[in-house]
């Protein structure tokens, strides 16, 4: 309604078609941070492609708008995104605050009819690609994350987003088959969960192979004949179901003596050459009973060194991780493999928005400024144009923004790079190359880029990351990342700051 109240009242006022340009940009990175990992650009694309209005849309905001006549409604029947030009950076890109993310240059009206949609389709994905990130900066290179929280996430939509965007930033797979379906190519996986171990009591109706199910009790009572029965029949039902896929939830009474059911079940399955995957843990210290379960693995090899699979059975943990979880675990010794996490990465509890904007900064060619009494707000007018600078290292020294018709900074040469509020803060810089930050994507009418996919935006997030300084990833009090202006981007926002703020009269 924001948006199509505007747009009336553009129309009216007939400006709807006066060439316009707006930025798309974060002021603040999340999570205590210094960057944002770019994403969702799939769907803005998709969007722009699909944009316009059905007749049954067009009745229902002539109902909500009594204000509009025939002509408003006939301008939104016609309205296609052909007439716009969209840059934007590449999903995966590491971005820094108020550079823009999406230039969207095209008819005022239409453009700000785009507001809301565009800030919708950024804000989570970019989001959660960075939430998960940093999760997986915590844990690792090596361990398997595993995403597994649909069942808490903003509803079905918010969930699908988590699992798609998470495996952009970093995660491995996850359990949200929807996910899987909509993108196909993400993998989908999941184990048991209590309530499969605890509806089996005892052996009573077993229908499974007989010899099997003795031969696990066999293992099972030389080594500790005590353990749970239902927990033990469960897993030998589940391991004839899914003899390549088992792997089980052993703290649902006991965790050791879970450990030995899997451990007996493995047994029997190594005898008939079958492969157990592993254990998941749901509770307790997680580094603790961890590295007791690969005592009770080695236990096991020793005792049954013919069998292969017991140095690479996985330990999987789970229950309300989160990044200091993650941080946590890995200053202290454990055997984990893989993570599952739900809840605190789909709902990015650490910080559940990002602030993404979308500011309009040029009308026909003439800069547009917005003022505030923060200066952080304050908005760097015009078009301009956005420059990685990269130093001799290969990692980023910083990012420059500069005017439209300025010359594009060169490696090699030497350029003053300013910060765009504090006139003390400013350093000369040579790089030696220089990678634009955006790309023309959609013009007349059509995408200028392959539709972009999951495994590309995970491609360019870990050779970006790689890339990166440490200092600037850091979970805790990262170094600003200098994000700057040119000498003459510097020297134009100053002077239409001063034209635009009037001078206040004291008496
Ligand atoms: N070794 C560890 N170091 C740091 N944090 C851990 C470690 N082990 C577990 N945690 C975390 O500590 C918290 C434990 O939560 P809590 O005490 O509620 O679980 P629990 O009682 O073990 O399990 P549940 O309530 O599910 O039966 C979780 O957030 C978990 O991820
Ligand atoms: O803890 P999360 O990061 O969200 O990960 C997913 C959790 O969801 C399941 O348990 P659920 O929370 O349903 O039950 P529980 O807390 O009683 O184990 C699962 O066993 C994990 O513990
Ligand atoms: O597959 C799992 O183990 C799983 C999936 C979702 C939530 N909790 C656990
Ligand atoms: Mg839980």
């Amino acid at each position: 309604m924001y948006q199509l109240s505007m747009g009336l009242a553009y129309f009216r006022a007939n400006t709807h078609l006066k060439s316009s340009t707006f930025e798309l940009f974060f002021r603040k990175p999340p999570f205590g941070g210094e960057f944002c990992v770019f994403a969702g650009l799939d769907q803005v694309m998709s969007h722009l492609a699909n944009f316009g209005f059905t007749e049954s849309q067009l009745q229902y905001i002539r109902e909500l708008l009594p204000e509009a006549d025939d002509g408003f409604i006939n301008y939104l029947r016609n309205l296609s995104c052909s007439s716009l030009t969209v840059t934007s950076a590449l999903p995966g890109s590491l971005v820094f605050p108020r550079v823009p993310l999406i230039t969207v240059s095209g008819p005022l009206g239409l453009c700000q009819l785009l507001e809301t949609t565009l800030l919708t389709l950024i804000n989570y994905p970019t989001l959660i690609a960075t939430n998960a990130t940093r999760f997986r900066l915590a844990a690792g290179p090596s361990p398997t994350l595993l995403e597994f929280g649909l069942r808490r996430a903003q509803g079905p939509d918010g969930g699908c987003s988590a699992s798609k965007y998470a495996i952009l930033g970093g995660f491995d797979g996850t359990s949200n088959v929807t996910a899987g379906w909509i993108e196909r190519g993400l993998k989908v996986s999941g184990t048991m969960a209590h309530s499969y171990v605890m509806s089996f009591r005892g052996w009573e109706g077993y229908g499974g192979a007989e010899d099997f199910a003795t031969e696990v009790r066999e293992v099972r009572d030389v080594k500790w004949p005590g353990t749970n029965e239902g927990e033990l029949r469960a897993f030998v039902e589940y391991a004839q179901c899914f003899p390549k896929g088992f792997l089980a939830l052993v703290d649902t009474y006991d965790t050791m003596g879970g450990v030995y059911n899997f451990c007996s079940v493995a047994v029997a399955m190594g005898r008939k050459g079958l492969k157990p995957v592993g254990v998941r843990l749901d509770s307790g210290d997680l580094a603790y009973l961890s590295r007791e379960c690969r005592r009770v693995f080695n236990e096991f090899k020793a005792s049954y060194p013919a069998l292969e699979f017991w140095d690479g059975l996985q330990i999987v943990v789970s229950n309300d991780i989160n990044e200091e979880v993650l941080v946590a675990l890995g200053k202290q010794e454990h055997c984990i493999t893989a993570y599952g996490i739900g809840t605190n990465l789909v709902t990015c509890q650490a910080q559940p928005a990002l602030g993404c904007v979308y500011k309009l900064v040029e009308v026909e060619g003439e800069p547009r400024i917005k003022l505030s009494q923060d200066i952080e707000k304050v908005l760097i007018p015009g078009r301009k144009r956005c420059y990685r600078l990269i130093g001799s290292d290969g990692s980023p020294l910083l990012d420059l923004m500069i005017m439209e018709d300025e010359a594009p900074p060169t490696p090699g040469t030497r350029i003053l790079a300013r910060h765009p509020f504090e006139e003390q803060k400013r350093c000369f810089v040579t790089p030696t190359s220089v990678v634009p930050l955006t790309t023309v994507v959609w013009k007349d009418g059509a995408p200028q880029i392959p539709y972009p996919t999951v495994e590309d935006g995970r491609r360019r997030r870990e050779e970006e990351v790689e890339k990166c300084r440490e200092d600037h990833l850091r979970t805790h009090n990262p170094t600003p990342y200098k994000v700057s202006v040119s000498h003459g981007l510097y020297k134009f926002l100053h002077k239409i700051w001063l034209e635009e703020a009037p001078v206040v009269e004291l008496s």
